[in-house]
Parts: C-alpha cells; sequence; structure tokens
C-alpha cells in the first residue's frame, strides 16, 4: 500500500495553490479543501481578504480548513446558508488522464465530496507527483463503525484488500471528523473508475468513498515552480 506522500515539494504545493487562490472573485461564495496543498491557497485567500479587501464567504472541508481559514482570516459560511458554491479547491491523492481523482488522505473526503459536488466549479491542486496515467493509489473509504465488518466483506467481494487507518498520534483508528473510520481499500489498477464508484455507493455501512469524477481543472505544480493547468 501506498504511504502518504510527505517528500513532494512544498514549493510545487505552493505555487499550485497560490496560482488556484487566484481564481476567487469579489462576491464569490468558495468551498476550502483539506491538506497541505490546499492550505497553501487557504493561505492566500486570506492574504487576499486582508491585503486586498477581498469580498468572499468560505465553506470548510475540515478543522483543519476550518482552523486554517480562520488563522487567515477568512470570512466562513455554511452549505446550509449557501448551498451552491462558485468554486470549490481541494487537494488530491491522484488524479489519472481523465481528471479521475482520489481523495481522503486526510481522512476528509466526505464533506470534500459534498462541498465539490455543491460547487459549479472544482479545482484541484496537486504538485507533479499526484499525477497518474490510471488511478492505482489505495481508496480511502469512510466506513461507519458499526457495520465495520459487513463493509470489510463487500470490499473483498469487490475484489479489494480494505485495512483499516489507525492513528498515529493515538492509539486505535483514525476517527473522522464525522465520528466514522476509514478503511483503506487496495484495488490494483483501477481500469473502470466510474465503474467502481458505482459499485462502493452501494455498499451498505460505506458512509463515502474517495473516488471523485466531477473534476473540473486541475492546478499541477511542476518542478521548478510553473503551474500547468489541465483541463
Ligand atoms: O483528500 C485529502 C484530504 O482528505 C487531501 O486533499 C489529499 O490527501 C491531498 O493532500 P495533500 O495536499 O496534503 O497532499
Amino acid at each position: 500500500m501506498k504511504e502518504r506522500n510527505a517528500s513532494a515539494s512544498s514549493a510545487e504545493k505552493q505555487a499550485a495553490g497560490i496560482a488556484a487562490a487566484d481564481l476567487v472573485e469579489d462576491g464569490m461564495v468558495i468551498g476550502l479543501g483539506t491538506g497541505s496543498t490546499t492550505a497553501f491557497a487557504i493561505a492566500e485567500v486570506g492574504r487576499r481578504v486582508r491585503e486586498e479587501g477581498l469580498d468572499v464567504l468560505a465553506v470548510v472541508t475540515s478543522y483543519q480548513a476550518e482552523m486554517l481559514a480562520i488563522e487567515a482570516g477568512v470570512p466562513l459560511t455554511s452549505l446550509a446558508e449557501h448551498p451552491v458554491l462558485d468554486l470549490a479547491i481541494d487537494g488530491a491523492d491522484q488524479v489519472d488522464a481523465n481528471l479521475n481523482v482520489i481523495k481522503g488522505g486526510g481522512a476528509a473526503h466526505t464533506r470534500e465530496k459534498v462541498v465539490a459536488y455543491s460547487a459549479k466549479r472544482f479545482v484541484v491542486v496537486a504538485d507533479d507527483s499526484k499525477m497518474s496515467e490510471k488511478l492505482n493509489h489505495f481508496v480511502p473509504v469512510e466506513v461507519l463503525p458499526y457495520a465495520r465488518e459487513l463493509v470489510k466483506k463487500q470490499m473483498i467481494d469487490l475484489e479489494g484488500v480494505p485495512l483499516i487507518r489507525m492513528a498515529s498520534r493515538k492509539d486505535g483508528p483514525v476517527i473522522t471528523d464525522n465520528g466514522n473510520v476509514i478503511m483503506d481499500v487496495e484495488f490494483g489498477t483501477i481500469e473502470d473508475p466510474a465503474e467502481l464508484y458505482q459499485r462502493l455507493s452501494a455498499c451498505v455501512g460505506v458512509v463515502e468513498h474517495g473516488l471523485f469524477l466531477n473534476t473540473d481543472e486541475v492546478y499541477v505544480g511542476r518542478k521548478g515552480g510553473a503551474v500547468e493547468i489541465i483541463k
């Protein structure tokens, strides 16, 4: 199973995050994702609010995003008040050649998916280590704890290899912002992301999985600081 990529250059992530933050316009209501790449976008939106008087409201996808947005001075709102977002910016664990995306490395993909699918435009920010011809990263699956054995069986029936994600600075499993556990499921190379998407969505006890098929653009931070926009 692939580990979370901690070695990717933060300069590439920063370049992608800052470029995507430039898409935010006065009067927009935006979604702010989770992770180290999106953190740069949140910081840049905050800088624009403070220094340029940018008029924006944001919906966050996690406690992490909330803390960063408050620290950066980005005014917050909720999906209950603003159910349609102009733009959502979020990171990715892997992106394939057709812009299918796997998310959930930060265990936040359930709220991230709600926000992404509430947005008119969903922009992914990533360093170039995330780009792959085909998806072959494990798929994070948020699971109702009560249903974990049933979900494990359904994952094996789908020819996946499920592993409950364990916490590193707490004994026991990672508990999500929604009070659930995460199963990281290895499927090898995913030849048909749309089919797997439907099959995972149909599993009883699955709260949400990390396949996202609605990405409009990817801002890729390349070595040397250039940002490539892939549509
Ligand atoms: O899906 C996510 C959190 O659930 C993140 O966006 C994804 O893991 C990418 O993180 P990073 O930008 O730190 O590499």
